[in-house]
């Protein structure tokens, strides 16, 4: 079994020196990167031109699935972090706070290191992308953004001869699982979670997925090395997913259009970045609008290029092993190298990054999607229509359904051409003030990824 770990690159290689990787974490990813790496050896090697060797594994427990037979084992992830033999720690506990520590320890011994861990980046990657820079490492993060789609990579290396106008990505699996299977088979929204869950989708808290957060993360390491400018997280408008209720899916279909839960960057010129996840109606017509399930995209539009769409796995255990291996591939051939050969982090030079403004949510323009719960009465439609008309905010459809047996209010729902946000909600609270309206009017912002 020790062999299987320790294959050997063909004998005219072997005085080349093995690169010796470090695992901490063996859960969902972990697991899927010991059965990818052990599965695929043979063409990993023969990719990195050397041979990857699994020497060290930093986990709290053994895990049956596996024979970690010939390989060192300590229940202390730090133990990795400090055994000189290690080349690579690939950093797959997740969380902030020890992972930030353990990735810090690695850099500055002197290792490379793989994560997949997006909190970690979005959260602190400047000061240890800094680090590493100090140090002559690199820290791979292809696993953290669209789980097997090599988004950082097309991102950093195959655009970048363009100039980045924005992108929008369906970027956690979990959450667009949940919309799929609440919209194709009725599920309720706990249901499909806890599927989401033992199928390793979810996050280890699952409100990052459902509240957006997991999507910010990721949205936030897009938008800098579209654009070049420093990770901020704090900047970016977050909005989840458990507001949607299949009644507003029911309707946006009726018009033609999907809900997914989307991260959305552009470029403003002379006004700033926009950076927020939220609910977005698209166009069915979009290819994007029929990535369901787990699946993620990322729709890139670049200058030059045009627009782009990358589509695969945004989650589970081997896809996400899919980006971790490459990672280790592409950090072993540094392994040894010159130094100031890698790309840089976020595919800009450190010293190049600008600190763009981010544009406030209220700022935003894009068309909205609108719900009223409107009294079935002559006159109440044309008022609404006036305060809308009266904002400068023109209508695109309109549709008005029958009341419902015993109800004197019926659904009223709008399409509106794109007006800016603190317009459209200025408009809404006169909407809401009318006698003739019931509740909260409900908003979804609309876009057309043209
Ligand atoms: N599950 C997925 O589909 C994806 C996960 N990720 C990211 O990959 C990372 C790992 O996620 P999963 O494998 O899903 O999580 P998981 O919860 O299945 O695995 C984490 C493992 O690390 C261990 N661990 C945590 N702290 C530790 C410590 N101090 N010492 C030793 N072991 C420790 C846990 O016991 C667990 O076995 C996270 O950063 C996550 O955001 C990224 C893309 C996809
Ligand atoms: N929880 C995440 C995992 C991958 O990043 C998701 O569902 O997308
Ligand atoms: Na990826």
């Amino acid at each position: 079994m020790a062999d299987c770990w320790r294959f050997v690159y063909p004998l005219e290689e072997r005085s080349l020196k093995p690169v010796n990787i470090g695992l901490c974490g063996l859960g969902t990813v972990g697991g899927g990167t010991l059965t990818v790496l052990k599965r695929n050896l043979l063409d990993i090697n023969a990719h990195a031109g050397k041979s990857v060797v699994l020497t060290h594994i930093g986990a709290r427990r053994d895990n049956p699935a596996f024979d970690l037979s010939g390989i060192k084992v300590s229940r202390d992830v730090f133990a990795v972090a400090d055994d000189p033999e290690v080349d690579i720690l690939v950093e797959l506990i997740g969380g902030t706070s020890v992972a930030k520590e353990l990735v810090l320890r690695a850099v500055r011994s002197g290792k490379h290191v793989v994560t997949a861990n997006k909190a970690l980046i979005a959260e602190f990657g400047n000061e240890l992308f800094a680090e590493a820079a100090k140090h002559n490492v690199v820290i791979a993060y292809e696993a953290a953004v669209a789980g097997g789609i090599p988004i950082i990579r097309a991102m950093r290396e195959g655009l970048a001869a363009n100039k980045i106008e924005w992108l929008a990505g369906i970027i956690n699996g979990t959450g667009n699982f949940i919309l799929t299977e609440m919209r194709d088979k009725g599920r309720a929204f706990e249901d499909v979670l806890k599927e989401a869950q033992e199928l390793g989708y979810a996050e280890a808290d699952p409100t990052f997925d459902v509240e957006g957060i997991d999507a910010a993360h990721k949205l936030v390491i897009l938008a800098s090395i579209a654009f070049g400018m420093p990770l901020q997280f704090d900047k970016v408008f977050t909005e989840g997913i458990s507001t949607i209720s299949t009644e507003d899916v029911a309707y946006a279909g009726e018009l033609g259009y999907q809900v997914k839960h989307l991260g959305i960057t552009r470029k403003r010129p002379n006004q700033g970045i926009e950076l927020r996840v939220h609910p977005t109606l698209i166009p069915n017509s979009r290819l994007i609008a029929n990535v369901d399930g787990v699946m993620n995209a990322v729709l890139v539009k670049g200058d030059a290029v045009g627009p782009t769409l990358y589509y695969g796995p945004g989650a589970g255990a081997e896809p996400t092993a899919s980006a971790v291996v490459s990672d280790i591939v592409d950090v072993s051939r540094l392994v040894g190298a010159e130094s100031g050969s890698s790309v840089p982090h976020l595919g800009f030079a450190l010293d190049k990054l600008v600190d763009y403004p981010i544009l406030p949510i209220e700022e935003v323009e894009t068309a909205y999607y609108i719900r009223i719960s409107a009294l079935d009465r002559p006159g109440v439609l044309s008022k609404i229509t006036q305060i809308l008309s009266d904002a400068g905010i023109s209508i695109e459809a309109l549709i008005q359904k029958e009341p419902k047996e015993g109800q004197d209010h019926v659904p009223v729902i709008l399409l509106t051409n794109r007006a800016i946000e603190k317009q459209i909600i200025a408009a809404i609270k006169k909407i809401e003030a009318l006698d003739s309206i019931n509740g909260k009017v409900v908003r979804i912002r609309v876009e057309s990824l043209k």
